[in-house]
């Protein structure tokens, strides 16, 4: 497939993932997720279900045996130490909270006036350091600055966990932006504020990882059982 751009799509695609929990419960079997440039992919699924394990698993630092992780058929494991393939949003803080915003932006790669363009806070505030941001706050800026740094792929985990109602809107709007020149994975609880996003979709149940249509709404969804019934409460994210 060719982009709008010119520049053929990337692909990279992790298969056999397996993941056993020391109590017996098969936290993936044999899992396979695909992603490209040029599309937002959601990952869904209920709390414990194995998403963060899952994009751990991909990403690279949690070994998974018998995983075969390929950019463009090409085995990369771990995909981490390829320059320029893929950075990751874990669930908890990733930036270091006495590390400046212009620091963190100058160590990735990215201009901050490129990231936080649309973020005049984040662009006054670039140089104070992040523990001195709100925590949603934060949560912003390290996804900003993951989106906009130079890889095909980013991962990103709970992007819209304690981000405030206002920051959220423009956070889920940078991400339908940047998708245009990356793929983006993104697991999050907020179903509504991420399925229109998505040009892809996975559901996460008892192990078991399937493509589902982005076309479904939050209630047909919950109606089949793949989402539990209420949403869970946000949890609150906060810099240490
Ligand atoms: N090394 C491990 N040893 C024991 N249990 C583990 C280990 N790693 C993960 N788990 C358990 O596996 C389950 C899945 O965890 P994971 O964080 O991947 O789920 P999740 O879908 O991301 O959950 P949430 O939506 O709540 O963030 C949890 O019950 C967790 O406690």
């Amino acid at each position: 497939m060719i982009l709008g751009n010119s520049k053929p799509a990337q692909v990279l695609e992790a298969d056999g993932l397996q993941r056993r929990l020391p109590d017996g419960r098969q936290l993936l079997s044999d899992v396979y997720l695909r992603l490209t440039t040029g599309t937002v992919t959601g990952l869904l699924g209920r709390n414990g279900s194995g998403k963060s394990t899952l994009l751990q698993a991909v990403f690279g630092p949690q070994a998974v045996a018998d995983a075969s992780v390929r950019h463009n058929g090409r085995y990369v494991q771990p995909a981490y130490r390829q320059p320029g393939l893929v950075n990751y949003l874990p669930q908890t803080p990733l930036l270091p909270p006495n590390m400046t915003l212009r620091a963190a932006a100058q160590w990735l790669g990215v201009p901050t006036e490129t990231a936080f363009a649309r973020f005049a806070e984040l662009r006054a505030r670039q140089a104070e350091p992040v523990g001195r941001l709100s925590g949603g706050l934060a949560r912003t800026a390290e996804a900003l600055l993951l989106l906009h740094a130079p890889t095909h792929f980013t991962l990103l985990d709970e992007p819209f966990a304690g981000v405030s109602p206002v920051q959220l809107e423009e956070l889920a709007a940078e991400i339908g932006v940047v998708r245009q020149r990356k793929g983006v994975l993104v697991s999050d609880h907020n179903y509504r504020l991420l399925l229109p996003l998505c040009q892809h979709l996975y559901l996460l149940t008892n192990g078991v990882l399937r493509p589902v249509s982005p076309e479904h709404s939050v209630e047909e969804l919950i109606a089949h059982g793949y989402l539990p019934p209420t949403e869970p409460p946000l949890r609150q994210y906060s810099v240490p």
